[in-house]
């Protein structure tokens, strides 16, 4: 049977079989399903349980373009012609028009607005990729081939002096499950690529998006609802790390002689890429554990489930606050949040929050563009630190150990707020550090990120940057003259056109970059367009955003906007002076407050008096492996059961207080 198969075939079936499983709308009503939302996304929406979820497709805004109209990748046959021309190689693309030695500081915004970038689109999207080695059905290894053959799309060099072969090795992205909704078959047939995450700013980053990550992360034997720490290190100061990986040794990179220190683990497997990335996930970790304690103490009635779930509820809404009111705004700017965001006006389930390919692979990688080629390091007068100073960010990627050994989070958090943030410039688009030198785990070879983006937007089959620019209501670029007015810098609208002569075949990725910034705003008009209906798209169509009905109180909603990535860089960090906004440069010490200064949120709108069917029937019993948490919504109290990953529910899942005495035994979780 399999000889009959070619090895797409196979590995499409095997990604089948991986599918979530077929939801019916009616396991959606079950309650626990709707008083917090879920770890995976789903039920998220009632209607289609499957919108939004881990594993699930990233959507299409215009169908694929593939070259056999199917699944091969654009520039995979030699020779192809679009549009009457070849498309250039990307490793020529990067080099002639990307790559750049030196970068250009934004005048009003800090560095944090690019680390925040990178750290959010972590909680948006992951596009898994076929980590193709010799395996069951497939013999070829992507690390040594030049070949186009399935799953390796590797990207030619025409360098035989940096890469010995002549090529950087590419693996495709995985193919979706073959969820179709919508009545366009042309899609429903073509191969579709997966977001690995849940599509919500739900905190995935901090929680993890499947039942098995989420347990993993937790510290269940505490009692208390804290997520787990690292065991081995902490800070001077006593302050927590994250927990390092299960599988060790593992591949981050050590530091000379010193103990080893193994890469860290979140709910985000990403997190060790870069140094001011681990310090995000870091302050999250603590800021989850400070809440739950303070939760714990305001209502010590409440089980470890039900401080987790309403500290991971909290948590979600200031991810959500942090990238709608503060991050969102600098980046497309104020009018082109007005024009495609606009005002909340409350869920709408047939708006779909599910990630779009061209926003993964295009759009939200304009951050690539503003990635600086140093890291700096500093001291408590925000001056460059005496011990640790700055680096290349090359030396920095996948080592962590330059965290726990140097000095904490503060010397890297410090350096990303009390520096001005690089910008994209069309003649400077990508630093070298990343073009030359990007280190990605388990390959020794040095890749480059222009090279990947643009090789990924082809692998996916994106349209072109005119059809984009058309399914946002701009103008088609036909000449010359015309790049040149969006692009502004002549010199590089010219190379552009030398290398791909119809504009209709440049990468989406390139045409979104060098276009001209809009006023006010850190994007062009194309990715302003992509960017804000992504945005959108996310906060109307999530039924759990911070601000939809039910979800919180006034007095909770007027608490959580007291929020700010300040606020928990310091009540989470040793660092004691912020700028009351951490996306904005200022200058220490003079733009600089007190953190006795900066609002915070008072958990006192979360205390809970016990109602008086709880003091009449008593708390629930707590169960072994598994927890409970309360619920009102169908006017009497109900206690509902879960049991953690790896544990089956024996028994009744929710139990009713009746007659002041609860209705049922608690279940059992046991082994499975
Ligand atoms: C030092 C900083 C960064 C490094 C080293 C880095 C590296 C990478 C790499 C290696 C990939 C996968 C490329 C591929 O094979 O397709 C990627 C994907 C991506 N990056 Fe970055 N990145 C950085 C910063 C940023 C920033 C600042 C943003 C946005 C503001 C961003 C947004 C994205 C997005 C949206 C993806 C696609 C994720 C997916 O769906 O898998 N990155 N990045
Ligand atoms: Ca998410």
């Amino acid at each position: 049977m399999l000889g009959l198969l070619s090895r797409e075939d196979v590995e499409l079936i095997a990604e089948l079989s991986r599918c979530p499983p077929v939801t019916h709308p009616n396991i959606c009503r079950q309650s626990h399903l709707n008083k917090y939302s879920s770890i995976s996304g789903l039920c998220n929406n009632r209607q289609n349980p499957l919108m939004g979820v881990a594993s699930t497709p990233l959507v299409r805004w215009l169908p694929a373009e593939y070259e056999d109209g199917g699944r091969e990748p654009k520039g995979w046959n030699q020779g192809r012609l679009h549009n009457g021309f070849q498309l250039p190689p990307p490793w020529e693309v990067s080099k002639k028009i990307m790559s750049s030695s030196s970068k250009l500081k934004d005048d009003v915004y800090s560095h944090m607005l690019v680390e925040w970038g990178q750290y959010i689109s972590h909680d948006m999207t992951m596009t898994p990729q076929i980590k193709g080695g010799a395996g069951l059905w497939s013999d070829v290894d992507c690390l040594k081939t030049c070949q186009n053959v399935h799953p390796c799309f590797p990207i030619e060099t025409g360098d035989s002096i940096k890469a010995a072969r002549g090529c950087m090795p590419f693996f495709r992205s995985n193919a979706a499950c073959a969820i179709h909704r919508g009545s366009d078959i042309r899609q429903a047939l073509q191969r579709q690529q997966m977001n690995g995450i849940t599509s919500f700013i739900d905190a995935s980053t901090v929680y993890g998006h499947s039942p098995r990550l989420q347990s993993s992360l937790r510290d269940l034997s505490g009692l208390d609802g804290k997520l787990a720490v690292n065991d081995q290190f902490r800070d001077h100061t006593g302050r927590t790390y994250p927990p390092s990986v299960a599988n060790l040794p593992s591949a981050c990179r050590q530091g000379p002689h010193v103990e080893r220190v193994e890469c860290f683990r979140a709910g985000d497997s990403r997190l060790n890429e870069g140094l001011p990335l681990i310090c995000l996930h870091t302050l999250w970790l603590r800021e989850h554990n400070r809440i739950a304690e303070a939760l714990k103490h305001i209502n010590s009635h409440w089980s470890p489930e039900t401080i987790y779930q309403e500290t991971r509820k909290i948590v979600g809404a200031l991810h959500q606050i942090i990238t709608m009111r503060d991050y969102v705004p600098k980046i497309i700017g104020e009018e082109s949040f007005e024009q495609y965001i606009g005002p909340y006006r409350g869920y709408d389930p047939t708006t779909d929050p599910s990630t779009s390919n061209v926003f993964a692979t295009a759009a939200f990688r304009f951050g690539h563009g503003t990635i600086s080629p140093i890291l700096q390091r500093l001291n408590e007068s925000f001056q460059m630190h005496e011990h640790f100073p700055h680096l290349r960010i090359s030396s920095t990627f996948f080592s962590p150990w330059r965290i726990v050994k140097e000095g904490g989070i503060e010397p890297t958090l410090r350096g990303a707020i009390g520096t001005p943030a690089s910008t994209a410039s069309a003649n400077m688009l990508l630093t070298e550090e990343v073009t030359e030198r990007l280190i990605v785990l388990n390959n020794s070879q040095f890749m480059d990120l222009a090279s990947l983006n643009l090789q990924r937007g082809r692998d996916h089959g994106l349209p072109g940057y005119n059809d984009w620019r058309s399914f946002c209501g701009l103008e088609r670029i036909k000449t010359l003259e015309g790049l040149k007015e969006v692009v502004r810098d002549y010199r590089v609208a010219e190379k552009i056109l030398q290398l791909y002569t119809n504009p209709d075949n440049i990468d989406v990725w390139l045409g979104g970059l060098v276009e001209d910034t809009l006023p006010g705003s850190r994007t062009g008009p194309l990715n302003a367009c992509l960017i804000g209906k992504q945005m959108k798209a996310f906060r109307d169509g999530d039924r759990f955003w911070w601000e939809a009905d039910g979800m919180f109180s006034q007095q909770q909603k007027d608490e959580l906007l007291n929020g700010s990535l300040s606020r928990i860089i310091c009540d989470n960090s040793n660092i004691r002076e912020v700028h009351t906004d951490s996306f904005r440069f200022g200058k220490f010490p003079n733009d600089y407050l007190s953190c006795d200064h900066m609002p915070s949120i008072n958990l006192e709108a979360w205390r809970e008096e016990k109602s008086r069917d709880l003091v009449q029937c008593g708390t629930p019993r707590q169960i072994k492996n598994g927890d409970f948490i309360l619920s009102s919504t169908s006017g009497k109290l109900v206690a509902l059961y879960s049991c953690y990953h790896g544990f089956k529910l024996k028994g009744a899942a929710a139990i009713i207080c009746e007659e002041n005495r609860w209705s049922n035994h608690p279940p059992q979780c046991t082994g499975t």
